[in-house]
C-alpha cells in the first residue's frame, strides 16, 4: 500500500545567501538583501496508523520526525502528546539520536501554538488539536543535497567538482554521517528546516493554508513594494523566528527564517524586543504566544527584489581546512568601540547596498523591452549582445541600457567587497580572508562575472558569483574552481526561487517520493 494518501502533507522552504548587508541588517536602521535558493528543504507529514507501543496511560499520540537522508538510528526525534488535568503538554521522549533543539522547539512551540489558536474563546483544552493528530503523525525532513557538502560523494563516484557532477547525484542524496558530523554549506538549514516543519505541521492540522509552488512564484514575481500581508504567512514568519531564535539561544537578524517564508527580499530586521517576553522559559501556563506572535504587533519589512532574468548567483562551497568561528561578537564590538569610524563604514556600506538593489530593480523594470528579450529584433543590444559584449569587453564605452546598468551594478559589487574589506581590517576579522580576496579576484576577472563576495557573515566557507547566465561564462568559472589549488572549491547547484514557503504536490518534485519511500 502507497504510504501516500490525500492525508498526506509536504511543504517546503528554500535556503537562503545574504548577497549584501551582512553585520549591517543585524541593526533596524540598515537591511540586508537576500537572494533564497531553489534549494529547498521538505518536511512532509503522514498520519500513523496504529499508534504504535506506547503503553503510558496518559499518552495520547506521539509525534516522529525522521532526517530522511541520514542514518536512521541517530536521525528520528519523538514527542509524547500528553493528557495533564491542566490541558495537553508535548514530551520529548529520550532516544538514542539525542535531541534537536531545532527540531523539538519547533514541534512543540508549533503544537502549543495550535492549541492555543484552536482553543480560543472555548474550553477546548487542545481536544481538538490531539483529534487531528489522531493515531500520530510521522514527519519526514529531507533536504536539496546542496544544503550538505558532497565533496565526499562527488569523489567516491569518481566525479569532477562540476556542476554537470552534481546533477547526476541522486536527489536527497544518503549522507553516511549523523547531522552533526555533516559539513554544511551555509544555505540556513536550520530555518529552512524550522520554517518547511512550522508550515506542514500547520498546513496538516488545518489552521493555515499555503500557497502552492505555481502561486508562490508567480506571487512573488508579481509583487512590488511589500511582500507581507498573507495572513497565514505572517503568522508562520513570527513562529518561526521565534522558534529558530529560542533553538539557537540568541536572537539573529532573522533574514534567514524571513527568506524562507517570503523568498528573495530586501530584508529589515524585527525589533529583539518583540521576542524578549518569550525568550525565557516562564512556569506555566506560559506566556500567551498568540499574542506575542500576532504580524500586527511586529515591525520587520520585506521588500520584493531578485535577480533580473539573465543574470545568475554561483555559488561555491570553500574547504579552506579552517573553521569559520562566530565573528559577530567581534565586529559588534569593534562598531561599539568605535562608533564613529564604523558610522561611517555603515553608512557608506548602506548607501553602495542600497544603489546595487537600485540597480537589479532597473534591469528587472526592462524585462519586458525588446532590448531585453533574447531572438527579439534588435535596434538596440539584447541580452546576447550583451554577453557578447562583457566577454569581450568590447563595449566599455557604450552607455546604451542594460549594458549601462549591468556596468554599473558591477562597479557597486565590486565597491561592496572593498568596503566589507575595510570591515575586516578595521575589526581584525577575517570577513574576506586573504585567501578568499585571491580566489574572488581571479574569478571577478573572468568574462560575464559581475562580481562576488562572501555571502553572510563571511569567512573561509563559501562565495558567491553574479555572472550573466551564459554557459561561457559558466564553463570559464568552474574551469577555475576545478583548477584552484589554494583551498578546495566545490560548486553548489543552487539557483535563485523567487518564491519562499509553499506546499508542493509530491509527484512534481524530482526524487521526493523515491526518498521518502526509503
Ligand atoms: N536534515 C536535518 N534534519 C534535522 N535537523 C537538521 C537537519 N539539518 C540541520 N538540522 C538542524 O540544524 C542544526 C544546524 O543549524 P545551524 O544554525 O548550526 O546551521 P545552519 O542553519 O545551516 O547555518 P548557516 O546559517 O551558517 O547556514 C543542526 O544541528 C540540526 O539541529
Ligand atoms: C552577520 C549576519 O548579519 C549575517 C550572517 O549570515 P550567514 O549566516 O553567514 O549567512 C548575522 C545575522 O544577520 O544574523
Amino acid at each position: 500500500m502507497s504510504k501516500f494518501t490525500s492525508n498526506t502533507t509536504v511543504v517546503s522552504a528554500p535556503g537562503k545567501v545574504l548577497l549584501a548587508g551582512g553585520y549591517l541588517v543585524l541593526d533596524r536602521l540598515y537591511s540586508g538583501l537576500v537572494i533564497a535558493t531553489s534549494s529547498r528543504f521538505y518536511s512532509s507529514v503522514f498520519p500513523k496508523v496504529t499508534t504504535g507501543d506506547q503503553s503510558q496511560y496518559a499518552v495520547a499520540s506521539r509525534i516522529t520526525v525522521r532526517a530522511g537522508q541520514f542514518p536512521p538510528e541517530a536521525s528520528a526525534w519523538s514527542y509524547d502528546i500528553i493528557l495533564t488535568p491542566s490541558g495537553v503538554k508535548v514530551k520529548p521522549v529520550m532516544g538514542e539520536a539525542g535531541r534537536n533543539k531545532f527540531v523539538e522547539v519547533a514541534v512543540t512551540k508549533t503544537l502549543e501554538y495550535s492549541i492555543q489558536w484552536l482553543s480560543r474563546g472555548t474550553e477546548d483544552g487542545g481536544k481538538s488539536v490531539l483529534s487531528k493528530i489522531g493515531k500520530g503523525l510521522e514527519v519526514v525532513v529531507l533536504a536539496d543535497n546542496d544544503f550538505y557538502s558532497q565533496r565526499e560523494q562527488l569523489t567516491s563516484a569518481s566525479l569532477p567538482p562540476r556542476l554537470s557532477s552534481l546533477d547526476s547525484l541522486p536527489p536527497f542524496s544518503p549522507l553516511p554521517r549523523p547531522i552533526g558530523q555533516t559539513n554544511k554549506t551555509g544555505l540556513g538549514s536550520s530555518a529552512a528546516l524550522v520554517t518547511s516543519l512550522i508550515g506542514a505541521l500547520l498546513l496538516h492540522l488545518d489552521i493555515v493554508s499555503l500557497p502552492s509552488s505555481d502561486e508562490a512564484e508567480s506571487m512573488h514575481a508579481a509583487k512590488i513594494g511589500n511582500l507581507q500581508g498573507t495572513p497565514a504567512l505572517d503568522t508562520i514568519h513570527s513562529l518561526a523566528q521565534f522558534c529558530h531564535c529560542l533553538a539557537q539561544g540568541k536572537v539573529g537578524s532573522g533574514f534567514d527564517v524571513s527568506s524562507a517564508i517570503y523568498g528573495s527580499h530586501i530584508y529589515t530586521r524585527f525589533s529583539p524586543s518583540l521576542l524578549k517576553p518569550l525568550m525565557s522559559d516562564l512556569p506555566p501556563p506560559g506566556p500567551d504566544l498568540m499574542a506575542h506572535l500576532d504580524p500586527k504587533n511586529w515591525d520587520q519589512k520585506v521588500q520584493a527584489a531578485r535577480l533580473p532574468k539573465g543574470i545568475r548567483m554561483l555559488l561555491a562551497d570553500v574547504d579552506a581546512g579552517t573553521d569559520t568561528p562566530s565573528f559577530v561578537g567581534k565586529v559588534l564590538q569593534w562598531r561599539t568601540d568605535k562608533a564613529e569610524e564604523a558610522k561611517e563604514l555603515w553608512t557608506r556600506l548602506s548607501d553602495t547596498n542600497t544603489r546595487l538593489e537600485g540597480m537589479l530593480a532597473r534591469l528587472i523594470g526592462m524585462e519586458d523591452e525588446e532590448v531585453y528579450k533574447e531572438g527579439s529584433t534588435m535596434k538596440q543590444r539584447d541580452v546576447r549582445q550583451l554577453i557578447q559584449d562583457l566577454l569581450f569587453e568590447t563595449a566599455s564605452t557604450l552607455s546604451v541600457s542594460p549594458f549601462h546598468f549591468v556596468t554599473a551594478l558591477r562597479a557597486d559589487k565590486k565597491e561592496i567587497r572593498s568596503l566589507m574589506r575595510e570591515m575586516s581590517e578595521k575589526s581584525g576579522v577575517p570577513i574576506e580572508p586573504l585567501e578568499q580576496t585571491r580566489l574572488l579576484d581571479t574569478c571577478s576577472s573572468s568574462p560575464g562575472v559581475l562580481g562576488g563576495g562572501v555571502p553572510g557573515a563571511g569567512g573561509y566557507d563559501a562565495i558567491v558569483l553574479l555572472v550573466l547566465d551564459h554557459p561561457e561564462v559558466i564553463r570559464r568559472v568552474e574551469d577555475i574552481w576545478e583548477g584552484w589549488t589554494e583551498m578546495s572549491v566545490c560548486p553548489l547547484s543552487a539557483r535563485q526561487s523567487d518564491g519562499g514557503l509553499r506546499v508542493e504536490d509530491v509527484d512534481q518534485v524530482p526524487g521526493l517520493k523515491q526518498a521518502l519511500a526509503e
